[in-house]
């Protein structure tokens, strides 16, 4: 459990996170979202250190953070920033088993270990071990960007908009990734966006965020359907109108010819059940089916295009 007991900082006079209280259940993922300047990268690098408190404590496991040597706090905080921040000159498979090494664990419990990762990310690991992150993707240094910070199994990660760079397939399916992965390793995540839609997607809780202060701390449900002031309801109803949008409008609205992979969805379907099928499955295009056989396809052009005709 981590527990963060009003923490402030104050830079120059002004407060850039204003007594901020919460506690984070072990192996859940808690967002903090929030506008742009409302204290959320300085919030979370007071966690690991990078940034001292002013005032206010965090524990972990109830020992405080304070009791223990910046470096080596930070070799027990995972931490994840937007870009990836991979080592350039070595491979992926020293990237990932950099921590391990500074932990002196034995080579071949490295070695497992950044196996084991690149497995659970669907990363072969003959093909991409001794690879360099420049012969990567985006979406597969992101991946090693993470597998890292996960590889001496830290008590809590930390990630600063981790999905910031990659484009919006990519990231839905890297919001996914981390979702089964954290799962899968039970971790704990304290995860900054600005991106209340990532927030809902990927938060068992959302920490929002304004001015320095925490103006509501709750389950995603709760945050849509009670929000606690103007602003937080100003945050959710715009992740919320596009979609709400799109799922009124039936998906033959904007059907087109042409060729589409994959499994087909009904004529009947709306544009959101369109993206969404996108998303999950990583597809520019869906097949669309009317009484068994095919009316063409519905593009993620076509939906965004939808999307954007609300004036
Ligand atoms: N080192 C610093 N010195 C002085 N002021 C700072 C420093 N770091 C941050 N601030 C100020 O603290 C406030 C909060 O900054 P912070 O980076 O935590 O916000 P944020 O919510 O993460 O914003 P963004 O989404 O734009 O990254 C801002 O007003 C910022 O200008």
């Amino acid at each position: 459990m981590i527990e963060i007991d009003r923490i402030t900082k104050v830079y120059d006079g002004a407060k850039a996170v204003d007594a901020v209280s919460m506690t984070v259940e072990t192996g859940t993922i808690t967002v903090i979202v929030g506008t742009s300047g409302s204290g959320k990268t300085t919030l979370l690098r007071m966690i690991n250190r990078l940034e001292e408190p002013t005032s206010g404590e965090v524990r972990i496991n109830g020992e405080s953070t304070l009791s223990v040597k910046p470096h080596i706090l930070r070799r027990r905080i995972g931490y994840v920033i937007q870009g990836h921040g991979l080592f350039p000159h070595h491979t992926v498979a020293r990237n990932i088993g950099a921590v391990p090494r500074l932990l002196n664990w034995p080579r071949e419990k490295i070695e497992a270990r950044v196996d084991e990762l690149l497995t659970l990310f669907s990363m072969d690991p003959a093909q991409f071990r001794d690879r360099y992150p420049a012969e990567l993707s985006g979406g597969q240094q992101q991946r090693v960007g993470v597998a890292r910070a996960l590889a001496s199994r830290p008590d809590l990660l930390l990630m600063d908009e981790p999905f910031g760079a990659l484009d919006p397939i990519i990231r839905a399916r890297a919001q996914d990734d981390l979702r089964h992965i954290q799962q899968r390793l039970g971790s704990t995540i304290l995860l900054v966006t600005h991106d209340m839609e990532e927030a809902i997607r990927l938060g068992d809780r959302v920490a929002v965020m304004d001015g320095g202060r925490l103006v509501q701390h709750a389950t995603p449900a709760e945050l849509i359907a009670r929000p606690a002031s103007a602003f937080v309801a100003d945050m959710v109803g715009n992740v919320e109108r596009p979609l709400r949008l799109l799922s009124l409008i039936p998906v033959s609205e904007a059907v087109e010819d042409g060729p589409a992979e994959g499994e087909p969805l009904p004529a009947g379907s709306s544009l959101r059940d369109a993206l969404s099928a996108c998303l999950w499955t990583g597809r520019t295009a869906v097949p669309i089916h009317r009484d068994g056989t095919s009316a063409g396809r519905v593009t993620l052009d076509a939906i965004r295009a939808r999307a954007g005709l609300h004036e």
